[in-house]
């Protein structure tokens, strides 16, 4: 077994400081630029809805208006395995792991297809699947440990391997920015995750067990009333918050401890990969339920870290409507997916960039002579 991150505990930690030291609050005179630069474009205001804050917020990210285009756009799949497996929470056996990193590599899942419709490129980043992956073109080998140790016998991963798997996310980010992603989407494969997500969820927002416990990737009310027992007894376990709502302020130790406790590898370098993101000032469209949770990991780590987010879907597990409610955000799109890959974060790529296309593109009242509200006085023009 290649155990092929090379970054130390200690390296890893000052790479995580530096990191959340470099997250800021949105730039308000970029926001008011953007706000006065939409109220003169050729639209009723507020006609675009939703899309209208967007592009605002992303000017706040960047520090300018108006903002870059989210373009080119990165996809990263996390990968990894999980030691709660074993407790039989997913139908699914481990090896579909490796099995679906094969796949993204060969390009034939639908991340890929839905990359390929928004010209998009996949990066997979091994952060701890539980088998040796052959050296490929878009692979990046970066595994912490063969999977992680089983969360309901103590903690998932050590305090080290968590700096590591965040650090390797904060490295990640840094790479595709580097590259000229100017859009970062995030992405996942982990079978048996969407037990961790629902404790880290759970921990993070101080919901009980079965408000946050969902049904994964499809099982019955058997098991799933075993997974709420397992995410319930493993948060009395680590001793986390879960069920009065009431959360400690945060923090790295704590975001770290947490993660560390219950977490997948691919959950703490998702959280490091949007906090890469935030520092860099670059957004990051979230896709799913595992993404969410390691956002709200993320963002007890540096609460800014939110306003670099786009929220890209809606996933169908239970836990992510309370995470993106808990995180202020809302989804963009909502399909009832529940797939992972990076898939809802692909569908909602081309709404942020249209979003930012109109402060870049449309024309303003006066450039266009088209009159503004309230200036016709005839032709039975309505004025209010
Ligand atoms: O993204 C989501 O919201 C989502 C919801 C349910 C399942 N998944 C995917 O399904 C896998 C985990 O499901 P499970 O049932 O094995 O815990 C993992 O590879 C995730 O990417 C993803
Ligand atoms: C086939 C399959 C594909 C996936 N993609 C993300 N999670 C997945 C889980 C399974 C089982």
């Amino acid at each position: 077994m290649s155990w092929e991150s090379d970054l130390t505990a200690e390296a890893a930690a000052s790479v995580i400081e530096e990191t959340v030291a470099a997250v800021g609050p949105l730039d308000e005179a970029a926001m008011r630029d953007a706000r006065e630069h939409q109220a003169r474009l050729t639209k009723p205001p507020g006609s675009l809805g939703v899309l209208e804050d967007l592009p605002v917020r992303l000017a706040g990210l960047a520090g300018t208006c108006p903002p870059p285009l989210p373009e080119p756009a990165a996809v990263a799949v996390f990968a990894a395995d999980h030691g709660v497996h074993a407790q039989g929470v997913s139908p699914w056996p481990q090896e579909v792991t490796a099995q679906m990193v094969a796949n993204f590599l060969a390009g034939g899942a639908v991340v890929n297809a839905f990359a390929a419709q928004v010209g998009a490129t996949v990066t997979v980043v091994d952060v701890g699947v539980a088998a040796d992956l052959p050296a490929a073109p878009g692979l990046l080998p970066r595994k912490i440990a063969p999977g992680t140790a089983d969360l309901t016998l103590g903690p998932a991963m050590t305090a080290g391997q968590a700096r590591r798997a965040m650090a390797v996310g904060i490295e990640t980010a840094r790479d595709l920015a580097g590259s000229g992603a100017r859009c970062l989407l995030t992405g996942d494969m982990g079978i048996a995750n969407t037990t961790a997500s629902a404790a880290l969820i759970a921990a993070f927002t101080g919901l009980p067990a079965e408000r946050v416990t969902g049904r994964g990737t499809g099982i019955d009310d058997a098991t799933h009333a075993r997974k709420v027992e397992i995410v319930r007894a493993a948060l009395a376990r680590h001793a986390l918050p879960a069920g009065d709502g009431d959360t400690p302020d945060g923090g790295t130790e704590y975001g770290l401890r947490v993660l560390a406790a219950v977490g997948g590898f691919e959950h703490a370098a998702l959280a490091g990969f949007i906090l890469g993101g935030a520092a860099l000032r670059v957004p990051v469209v979230l896709d799913g339920v595992i993404a969410g949770a390691a956002a709200l990991a993320a963002a007890a780590i540096a609460p800014d870290a939110v306003a670099a987010c786009v929220a890209g879907h809606r996933s169908a597990e239970p836990g992510h409507s309370a995470t993106v409610d808990h995180l202020g955000l809302r989804p963009l799109v909502d399909l009832e997916l529940r797939l992972g890959e990076g898939t809802g974060a692909l569908l909602a790529l081309p709404l942020v960039q249209s979003a930012v296309r109109v402060l870049h593109e449309v024309a303003t009242f006066d450039s266009a002579g088209v009159s503004g509200k309230g200036s016709g006085q005839s032709h039975g023009m309505i004025t209010e």
